[in-house]
């Protein structure tokens, strides 16, 4: 065995595979395709519908990895090459959803056609064909935490059983049907269950992943410089486009909801271990995030605009936060997760991976490169003249 052949956790070689991404062109999917070029030797066959996020790793074809990336745009609602493709690849990861909270209650049919029915054939051809798959759901699969129908001073409320998300113990807890929020948590509650269902009765070999708020570079888009000028990103993009354009920060209903957040570096380790780890990874749910990076949205947007002051030379706005109602923000039938802490038993146990950066530090990395990439657009977009 050659000096540089690298090994899995239980000291075996890896072979080099060949991987069938879909959903590549997005923000998880452009970090895993850099991670997977730079620091191995498996092939990508990416799939999706856009693929500006990975055209610096297409092109030119002079690069390093010229040969191991096929970019197939592909729309999986209908496109019978997509079979095809799976069987040529060793595993299928697939990413591809509709993932954006202001979707949810505005376009509940996309979002559960997305995530529960386009995800279907992907399921049935791993499964007809033995391949195994690495599938995306979400932390949001837990909904709202037990302790938060408890009365807001209730002692029960500070006790870890009554706020911590375990893959195997917790219950998915929903609002109403009315509250569409929940439309897209529970499309992937059920694609969960089909593919936990596939592994049990026709032997599937499933990992499913449930990412807590993952953010870095390339995250979703600035609206009216690379995205719709009236679309609504997630947090993070939402709160940079407003940090960029020197505007207060919308905290909605008061920006009381908590959750963690993880740097994505940090969290595509964990995916780079589940990929060549199959023996440890097969038929496990993993919580993906860092419990350490809790805060209140509003605790986040006062980060970020100390944050953004410190990389851009900017002084922050003497009210750097403005409150808004999510009926306002995002329409009727919006809901909230209150607070999201995933337990890291499993994934410590199995793969013994941690995250490590601090909120700070991946607030630096990641308003550096956002202030980098958009501050002279959205400069321009700001000094000319609308039409109309
Ligand atoms: N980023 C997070 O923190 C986070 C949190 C929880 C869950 N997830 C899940 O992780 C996955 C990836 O998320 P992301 O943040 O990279 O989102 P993203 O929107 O940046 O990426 C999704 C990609 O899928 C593609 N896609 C969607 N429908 C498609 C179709 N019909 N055919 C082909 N391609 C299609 C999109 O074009 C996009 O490039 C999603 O399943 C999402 O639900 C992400
Ligand atoms: O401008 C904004 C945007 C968002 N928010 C709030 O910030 C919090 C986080 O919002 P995000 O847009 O990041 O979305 P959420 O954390 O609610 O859900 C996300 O989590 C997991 C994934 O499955 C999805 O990517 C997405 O559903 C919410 O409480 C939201 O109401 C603001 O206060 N102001």
């Amino acid at each position: 065995m050659s000096s540089s052949t690298k090994v899995d956790l239980d000291g075996n070689p890896i072979k080099a595979m060949t991987i069938c991404m879909i959903g590549a062109g997005g923000f998880i999917g452009s970090h895993l395709c850099e991670k997977l070029l730079s620091t191995t030797s498996h092939t990508i066959l990416a799939v999706d519908v856009y693929n500006d996020k990975i055209k610096h790793l297409l092109e030119p074809e002079s690069l390093p990895w010229n040969g191991r990336i096929q970019f197939h745009r592909i729309n999986i609602k209908h496109d019978s090459r997509l079979e095809g493709l799976i069987k040529m690849a060793d595993l299928t990861i697939n990413l591809a959803a509709i993932c954006t909270p202001a979707d949810y209650n505005t376009r509940p049919l996309d979002t559960i056609y997305s995530n529960f029915i386009d995800a279907l054939p992907v399921v049935k051809y791993c499964s007809e064909n033995n391949k195994r798959l690495i599938h995306f759901s979400t932390c949001e699969i837990y909904g709202k935490t037990i302790g938060s129908f408890l009365p807001k001073d209730h002692p029960l409320r500070q006790d870890p059983e009554f706020f911590i998300l375990k893959e195997d113990v917790s219950p998915c807890i929903f609002g109403p049907i009315e509250k569409q929020r929940w439309s897209y948590a529970c499309a992937k509650q059920l694609i969960e269950r089909l593919i936990y269902a596939e592994g049990a009765e026709n032997g599937l070999e499933f990992t499913i992943v449930r990412p807590f708020n993952w953010i870095g570079p390339r995250m979703d888009f600035i609206p009216g410089v690379d995205g719709p000028s009236e679309g609504v990103p997630r947090v993070l993009a939402c709160f940079s486009n407003n940090l960029l354009r020197g505007e207060p920060l919308k905290l909605v209903d008061g920006g009381e909801s908590q959750r963690t957040f993880i740097y994505i570096k940090d969290a595509i380790e964990a995916v780079m271990l589940m990929i060549e780890n199959p023996a440890r990874a097969n038929g496990q749910i993993f919580n993906v995030g860092n419990p350490n990076n809790e805060v209140t949205v509003k605790q986040l947007a006062e980060m970020m605009t100390e944050v953004y002051s410190k990389v851009s030379g900017e002084p922050s706005l003497e009210s750097p936060t403005i409150d808004v109602s999510s009926k306002e923000f995002y329409g009727e039938g919006y809901d909230d997760s209150d607070k999201r802490i995933p337990d890291m038993t499993i994934i410590n146990k199995q793969l013994g991976w941690n995250p490590k950066t601090s909120l700070w530090d991946l607030l630096e990395s990641t308003l550096t490169y956002q202030h980098t990439t958009y501050a002279e657009a959205v400069k321009q977009a700001i000094a000319k003249p609308t039409s109309s």
